[in-house]
């Protein structure tokens, strides 16, 4: 689905990619690794936010950035990063316009996913009036609108109480999508298919996932 070849990232004088080579078909894959680690980085690869320095990354054997835009949508840590408009139901609206989907077909796609993650009470809402977990929702909302294949999340429940991590994480599960999701929830990833670990911007374990994620506690003692 998503093939990584010797991809590097560099900033400045700084190497934070080395030689990525990593091919994901999974439904759910998580991302451990410490703090500056290059996880971020690594990321915001999957869907053109950022740029390698050199290698290359394709989706379901294209290279072109404007696939990797369309299939593979991103939910940051910290939704204020991805609401731009004054109120739910314009932010909601805002990519499918630029699809240029029709008024009918944008407000049907809405309703559907709204109800699902039963938000649909909040289309009026200003947006800067919203709790930091219907925030959070309403930018995961945001990305599923415009269909995507794969859904990356950066440590998307930081910000949450207890009540809306769980909220959301069961969301998280539950997705149809392909999902890549960047937590230090160890135990929420011991569910997944695979873990990768990163350690200095390299790969360093790949694989099952409490056999990855044992082998990192052990490094952290
Ligand atoms: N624009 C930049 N210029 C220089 N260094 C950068 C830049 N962006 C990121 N870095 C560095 O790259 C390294 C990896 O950053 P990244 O955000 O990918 O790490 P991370 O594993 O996601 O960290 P965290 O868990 O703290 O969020 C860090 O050392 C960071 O300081």
């Amino acid at each position: 689905m998503i093939s990584f070849s010797k991809v590097v990232v560099e900033k400045g004088d700084r190497v934070i990619l080395r030689d990525i080579n990593v091919e994901l078909h999974e439904k759910r894959v998580g991302i451990i690794g410490r703090n500056g680690s290059g996880k971020s980085t690594f990321a915001r690869l999957f869907n053109g936010l950022e740029k390698p320095t050199s290698g290359t990354i394709s989706f379901d054997g294209s290279t072109e950035p404007k696939d990797l835009r369309g299939k593979v949508g991103f939910v940051f840590q910290n939704p204020d990063n991805q609401i731009v408009y004054p109120i739910v139901g314009e932010d909601l609206a805002f990519g499918l316009k630029n699809m240029k989907l029709s008024k009918t077909a944008i407000e049907e796609r809405i309703a559907e996913v709204t109800a699902r993650f039963q938000i649909e009470h909040l289309q009026d809402r200003l947006t800067h009036q919203l709790s930091g977990g219907e925030r959070q929702m309403v930018a995961l909302v945001g990305v599923l609108v415009m269909q995507p294949q794969m859904i990356i999340f950066d440590e998307p429940t930081t910000l949450l109480d207890l009540w809306n991590k769980r909220r959301l994480m069961r969301a998280i599960t539950d997705l149809q999508e392909h999902v890549v999701l960047i937590s230090h929830d160890l135990d929420l990833l011991r569910q997944f298919d695979r873990v990768i670990h990163i350690e200095a911007g390299r790969i360093v374990g790949d694989g099952e996932p409490n056999a990855v994620i044992d082998d990192y506690i052990a490094r952290s003692e």
